[in-house]
């Protein structure tokens, strides 16, 4: 079977620091395939080639089939692969509710499309998928009101507006405490489940990314160093060595 994302021998340079050297990994539709590594490892780096934020110095990106090494971000975007940021990035003097309508509105429709036709039912949609975050009751409150799990949990409604087929989440849970966490993986498998959302996670929290991958990838200084099943990874002496060698 194709992957739905097939990333060949990417290399990626900053100046002298080689922060991608020639990866090579598959996302299968419908999976959550998880992304670690110690710090400065170059998971952000990939994240940002794939999605076209920087062009890549080699190597190919496919995204259903179709080379996408090449295109911008907003065209990537409207393929259906969809990033969000460590930091969040929201309008904290808007509200919950008028987040989510300027995120739909980043899929680039017509703009007599944007406001009239489809201005009805992005309203439902919003209020719907802030329910299904849990932030329904503080939908009309400014974002900056929200606590910072609460707005990691807004941007990732936001992502959902535009309906991605692959999300791709740097670090969903970082600055959230515990008990947000266990909702936020929730929430996370649900969208894949319920929404066939495929997701690919970077994820610096071990038990975050064991519940909720099925399949994981871990790089070190750029490179790939192992890969298999959360079990598999979790006991592998090279990714062990790595983390204890990085701090
Ligand atoms: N825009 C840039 N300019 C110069 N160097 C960069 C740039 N982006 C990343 N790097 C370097 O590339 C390497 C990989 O960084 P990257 O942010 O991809 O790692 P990471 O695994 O995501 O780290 P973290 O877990 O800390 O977020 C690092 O040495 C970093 O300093």
């Amino acid at each position: 079977m194709t992957a739905m994302l097939e990333v060949k021998n990417v290399s990626k340079s900053f100046g002298a620091v080689r922060a991608n050297e020639s990866i090579s990994l598959e996302v299968h539709e419908g999976r959550i395939v998880g992304l670690i590594g110690p710090n400065g490892s170059g998971k952000t780096t990939l994240f940002s080639s794939i999605v076209g934020a920087h062009p890549v110095d080699e190597g190919s990106i496919r995204f259903q089939g179709r080379e996408i090494s090449r295109l911008r971000v907003a065209d990537i975007a409207r393929l259906g692969l969809i990033r969000t940021f460590q930091q969040t990035r929201i309008y904290g003097g808007m509200t919950c509710v008028e987040n989510m309508l300027i995120s739909a509105s980043q899929r680039g429709s017509s703009l007599l499309d944007l406001f009239h036709i489809r201005s009805a039912a992005r309203g439902r949609q919003a209020e719907d998928l802030l329910a299904f975050v849990g932030l329904h009751a503080k939908r009309h409150l400014r974002a900056d009101s929200l606590s910072f799990g609460q707005q990691k949990l807004l941007e990732f409604a936001m992502a959902l507006m535009n309906e991605p087929k692959m999300l791709m989440l740097d670090e969903p849970t970082a600055g959230i405490n515990p008990i947000l966490i266990d909702g936020l993986i929730d929430r996370l498998k649900q969208a894949n489940a319920v929404f066939g959302v495929t997701l690919f996670v970077i994820e610096h929290n071990m038990r975050v990314i064991m519940s909720l991958a099925e399949h994981i990838y871990c790089l070190a200084h750029g490179e790939l160093l192992a890969e298999g099943p959360p079990e598999e990874i979790r006991n592998d002496r090279r990714v062990i060595d790595a983390y204890l060698g990085a701090h």
